[in-house]
């Protein structure tokens, strides 16, 4: 159950709509509805028809999240349509959710560093692995002479993924990456890829007016301008949080298929159907590549995501291993323990 406020159309602009209201009805929680636009640390900071308030959460909650709030807590957290994470750095292996019901991931890649696309088929396959749709942004697109050969080498890296040039230069293309932006977006990309400017840009003169407006005002009132959960004018949300930048990749075998598509059809002919394509005889996909029909960097491309993604995962394994000993490290003690008690 939750407690509905006459302000739906401010949830509106947040994400919120009839199946996330049904979720909220059908929760054993009850409360106050609104999404995470921040977490830090056992509390986070939730978005409510009413403004943003402060909560307590003991669960694990990311950005992006629909929660409902009672006592000043997190008392549900709804269930996520999907789940951004990637593979923690140094010494954790668990996985760090990065965003929540995230609907389209924007891959943003400048057109003068366009040819190196090992990072685009990252993040394109971190963003099938989500369950959002990805697309791809190319930026800054004054700074080209050959416009369609880079969108065309960029379609060859991310088959069946829409593929939109934009400059925040001169404008041209902003349109399109507006009306790619479906639902909750987020921008990823490396660092000077555009996207701030990007998502100044998409965010429109009317937000920047807002904050200069409030910046001007500035009498006790609380004008900060949070950046993590800003609606944007055509409808959707953009989600702004810091770190995700570097992306590390993990758990993401579905993903990476989905990413490399064209390697998995010709996969579809190697003579073993568990071939590595790495010695084994009648392998198509080296065959391809030897035949120039699929580019060795994209096969190579293929192998490192795969080989990281293994790595991570024998590394949780390891893990989870190491656990499971000094689980029953402790019941072998338990049950010696008890053996000597009953023998005395
Ligand atoms: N020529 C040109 N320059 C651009 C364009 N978009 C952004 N830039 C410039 O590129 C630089 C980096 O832009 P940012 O928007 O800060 O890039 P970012 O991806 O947010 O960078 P990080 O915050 O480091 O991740 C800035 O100097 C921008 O002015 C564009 O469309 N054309
Ligand atoms: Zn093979």
């Amino acid at each position: 159950m939750f407690t509905s406020s006459p302000h739906d159309s401010v949830l509106a602009s947040y994400g919120w709509d009839g199946s996330w209201e049904q979720l909220a009805s059908t929760s054993d929680a009850s409360g106050v509805p609104g999404r995470v636009a921040r977490v830090d640390r056992g509390r986070v900071d939730v978005l409510t028809a009413d403004g943003r308030v402060h909560a307590s959460s003991r669960g694990h909650c990311a950005v992006g999240d629909w929660v409902l709030v009672a006592d000043g807590a997190v008392a549900a957290v709804l269930p996520r349509r999907t789940t951004l994470a990637r593979a923690a750095t140094s010494g954790r292996s668990e996985a760090q959710v990065l965003a929540a019901n995230v609907d389209t991931v924007l891959v943003t890649v400048p057109a003068e560093s366009a040819a190196r696309t090992g990072r685009v088929e990252r993040l394109v396959a971190l963003a099938w692995e989500s369950g959002a749709t990805p697309v791809l942004v190319v930026t800054k697109i004054d700074r080209t002479d050959d416009l369609a050969g880079v969108l065309s080498e960029l379609a060859l890296s991310a088959p069946g993924v829409e593929v939109v040039g934009v400059s925040a230069v001169t404008g041209e293309g902003v349109e399109d990456v507006a009306a790619a932006a479906r639902g909750t977006t987020v921008l990823v990309g490396p660092s000077g890829a555009g996207k701030s400017t990007l998502a100044n840009a998409l965010l429109g003169a009317d937000v920047l007016a807002v904050g200069a407006v409030r910046a001007v005002d500035g009498k006790g009132r609380h004008t900060t301008v949070h950046r993590e959960l800003l609606p944007l004018p055509g409808g959707g949300v953009l989600v702004d949080t810091p770190g995700l930048r570097a992306v590390g990749i993990r758990d993401a075998a579905e993903g990476i298929e989905r990413a490399f598509a064209d390697v998995v059809d010709l996969a579809d002919g190697c003579r073993f159907s568990d071939c590595a394509h790495e010695h084994e005889p009648g392998c198509a996909v080296r065959a391809a590549v030897h035949d120039d029909e699929l580019p060795e960097r994209r096969f190579e491309a293929y192998r490192k995501l795969r080989r990281e993604d293994e790595w991570a995962a024998a590394r949780t394994d390891a893990r989870l291993a190491s656990e499971r000993r000094a689980r029953w490290k402790q019941v072998t003690k338990d049950q010696r323990a008890r053996y000597r008690a009953r023998g005395r």
